[in-house]
């Protein structure tokens, strides 16, 4: 008999609750005893509507406050110095390493492989001590066992722990630690063990990196270690692509269970056929997309089974999502305004436990015990495949013409930086920021009041516009040089555009968590990209007539869009990105057309849409670039370009970022101290460029001294001429005060550093 698992659950809850407690008890208006006793209820759920579903590898610890790597932290006590004297394994010290404090900076954030869901950074000591501490995956499988529910603790395996880590202080390999880890590792399986849990999932999907010999040995080394004492079984959890030359490394491993991402690597079972499947291990097949809202194509998913059936033997096989479903929402039912056709060819997190449960029935009971709910996932299929609305040839007409054209600035970088320094007579330092400001309780309730009809699209714009005016205002007394308008009508900077842009679909619950309790609410692109009409001019226009500083007109670049959104699986994604790219070409055209000197056009997912293996990176770079440059290309010499980029490891693509050739891009920088800008020693980057001076995602206020001492490291590698000064990322998380104190550092942060460089050196 197969088994039915679902390896991971999204941690919302299905009207966000888990959003609503984490935000109530920091806004005081919960105490630690509700807030746990709220986080139970939700856990307490997620866990029975799996088992409703049918689903019997329900797994416990997927549940987090914040995020599962800061919980793996936490776990192993790797608490850097700087919150050591809040009460160890408390709420306080916890959203402390998360979110900062009035003395101290939160964890790095990152992007969690090559998604938009984001991790913290565990930061590790040279000679880091690792200790279990609360054994909070004990304490969720204790919690599910009394309620009856039996369930399998999970937690991210060891060597992916560490190649998620960094050492601070010292330019070492976090791998190094691995035999200080393992112990802890060992003393967290033989707590379970004793607590009778019979299975653990271990996530290790660096298995589908590019890993070197030595990293390779390290997963070697730490299961042979994990293996020897007492434990309960291991199932190894792998995703996000294939596993390719780290197959055999995988096989060798001796543990009972090995989970396969089969969408992402359709040929998995081939390689693994080749190889030899271990005999008796428990084979976990990932055939339904956790990454995507398709409803799966059952025959091609039941191909993979019984080919998994055949290599492990049917009582060994597991029939499960490719990933976590934590990337997708928790369920199409809740749409109930949505086209109903569009919404018959989509699978939230729900359906997909039902696709499951049924693959499981037509593997135990065979095709036929299922024929008729098979036949109409069939039809719902070709339904799709042959519906009109997926593709127009006015939008295909338009790619063939894009074809022909250069995609070129009319001049190079050094010519149009004297043509817009000619325009805009900026001071050295110019001063910005990236976008948004805050989405204040009021701006969301003004929204909510329109949505609801309680207020006329008037009475919202009205308001929009006073918040524009108001916001203009500040940032001229706040003395800053460069200007935007806030972005108070976007909801979400990708879920804005997909709401006018023809060929997607917006849903009202489908949301997907981001990082700690902010979630987001990806468009689905169904059929071809088309701009039926100018977007943001109005918005730009307003705000520019109200100022004689330069206003940025405001847009979000189509290799974002597409990797925010869930895209069709019909057509290549650099497709459709070309598709989003001409529509972003045709709103650069008309905001420069209506005076708009400076556009910026965000490509904060360029860097996460990196494939993560490096032999797919010049094809993906090559689309990613030319879409930004289809976006951008079409203006004078005099309107500058600029873009921008959050949780980036640069390095690795300078090359490309150079190709866009942006007049400017502001990157984030300041969570890592500036270490991102190691990038620009090694790369000698022309155009202008704007290192963020202050994280965003911190409501601590950074002081004057801290943002001269990152703009000195900054110039140490960029010339004063090229450096711009802004913020990490839009401030559109954070509170007014609060942001105003920040923006006004840093403007005097910035006017000191031009006095210094204009000081003559000795
Ligand atoms: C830059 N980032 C982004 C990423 N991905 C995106 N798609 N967008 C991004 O901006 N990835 C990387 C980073 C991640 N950063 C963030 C930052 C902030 C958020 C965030 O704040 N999300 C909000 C949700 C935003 C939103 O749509 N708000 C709506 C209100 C929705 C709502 O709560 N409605 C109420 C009902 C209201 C009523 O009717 O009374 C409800 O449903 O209960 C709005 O502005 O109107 C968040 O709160 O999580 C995300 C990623
Ligand atoms: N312009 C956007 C970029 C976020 S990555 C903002 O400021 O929020
Ligand atoms: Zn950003």
């Amino acid at each position: 008999m197969a088994i039915t698992a679902s390896i991971g659950f999204p941690r919302m809850g299905p009207r966000r609750e888990l959003k609503r407690m984490v935000e109530q008890f920091w806004q005081g208006k919960i105490g630690e005893d509700e807030l746990t006793a709220r986080a139970a209820e939700l856990r307490k759920l997620r866990w029975q509507v799996q088992r409703d579903r049918g689903v019997e590898w329900i797994v416990a610890n997927d549940f987090s406050f914040y995020d599962h790597v800061l919980d793996a932290a936490c776990l192993f006590q790797v608490v850097p110095e700087r919150f050591r004297g809040l009460p160890s394994g408390s709420f306080e010290q916890y959203f402390a390493m998360a979110r900062g404090s009035a003395d101290a900076a939160a964890l790095e954030m990152t992007k969690w492989f090559d998604t938009n869901y984001h991790y913290l950074v565990p930061e590790l000591e040279p000679q880091q001590v690792f200790a279990l501490g609360v054994n909070k995956p004990l304490n969720e499988y204790l919690e599910a066992k009394a309620l009856g529910v039996d369930v399998v603790p999970q937690l991210i395996g060891p060597v992916t722990f560490l190649k998620l880590s960094k050492v601070v202080g010292r330019d070492a390999d976090p791998l190094s630690l691995l035999p200080n880890l393992i112990p802890a590792y060992e003393a967290w399986l033989a707590s379970l063990h004793e607590a009778g849990a019979r299975w653990v999932q271990l996530d290790e999907p660096a298995l589908v990196l590019d890993l070197t010999d030595a990293e390779r040995q390290a997963f070697v080394d730490a299961y042979a270690a994990l293996t020897k004492g007492p434990r309960p079984n291991i199932l190894v959890a792998t995703y996000f692509g294939s596993l390719g030359d780290n197959l055999a490394t995988a096989l060798e491993l001796p543990v009972e269970g090995l989970h396969l991402d089969l969408v992402r690597s359709p040929d998995a079972l081939q390689q693994v056929h080749a190889l030899g499947w271990p005999k008796g291990r428990r084979l976990s097949l990932g055939v339904i997309d956790g990454r995507n809202v398709w409803r799966a194509d059952l025959d091609l998913a039941f191909a993979h089974l019984e080919q998994g059936v055949h290599l492990a033997g049917p009582e060994h096989v597991m029939v499960a999502p490719s990933c976590s479903l934590l990337h997708v929402p928790w369920d199409v039912e809740l749409e109930t305004d949505m086209d109903p056709e569009i919404k018959s060819w989509l699978a939230f997190a729900l359906q997909k436990l039902d696709e499951i449960a049924l693959l499981k029935r037509a593997l135990d009971e065979g095709r036929a015990a299922v024929e008729a709910e098979w036949e109409a996932n069939r039809a719902l299929l070709a339904s799709r495949r042959a519906s009109a609305r997926l593709n127009r040839e006015d939008v295909r007409g338009r790619l063939d013409e894009a074809k022909g054209w250069k995609l070129e600035r009319q001049s190079p970088h050094a010519v149009r930086k004297e043509k817009q320094a000619a325009r805009f007579a900026l001071p050295l330092l110019p001063t910005t920021t990236i976008g948004s400001f805050p989405q204040t309780q009021a701006v969301r309730d003004a929204r909510a009041k329109w949505r609801k009809g309680e207020w006329t699209t008037d009475e919202y714009e009205a308001y929009l516009r006073g918040e524009i005016r108001r916001w203009i205002d500040i940032q001229e007394d706040i003395g800053l040089d460069v200007l935007v308008h806030g972005e108070f009508e976007r909801t979400d900077m990708v879920e804005y555009f997909g709401e006018m842009l023809d060929g997607f679909v917006f849903t009202k619950h489908g949301w997907v968590q981001s990082y700690g309790s902010r979630c987001v609410k990806p468009p689905i692109i169904y059929g071809d990209v088309a701009r039926p009409a100018p977007m943001t001019v109005r918005w730009s226009t307003y705000a520019q007539s109200l100022t004689e500083k330069p206003v940025k007109g405001m847009l979000t670049g189509p290799v974002t869009i597409l990797q925010w959104s869930f895209v069709r699986d019909d057509i290549p994604r650099a497709e459709t990105c070309r598709q989003i790219a001409l529509a972003i070409r045709d709103e650069v055209l008309d905001l420069e057309a209506a005076g708009i000197g400076m556009i910026q056009i965000d490509e904060p997912a360029l860097r996460e849409g990196l494939p993560l293996r490096r032999a797919d990176w010049e094809a993906y770079l090559g689309w990613a670039v030319e879409c930004f440059r289809i976006a951008s290309s079409g203006v004078r010499d005099e309107t500058q370009i600029h873009t921008h980029m959050c949780y980036a490891e640069f390095n690795d693509i300078m090359p490309a970022i150079q190709a866009m050739d942006a007049d400017v891009i502001s990157i984030e920088t300041s969570r890592s101290h500036m270490e991102l800008l190691r990038a620009f020693e090694h790369f000698r980057y022309e155009n202008d460029i704007g290192p963020g001076v202050y994280d965003i995602h911190s409501p601590r206020v950074p002081s004057v001294d801290e943002m001269v001492e990152l703009l000195r490291k900054a110039a140490n590698v960029i010339r004063p001429e090229q450096l711009w000064v802004n913020p990490d990322c839009g401030l559109k998380t954070r509170g007014e005060p609060e942001t105003v104190a920040a923006l006004r550092n840093m403007v005097a942060a910035a006017r000191r550093m031009r006095a210094s460089l204009s000081q003559p050196v000795g």
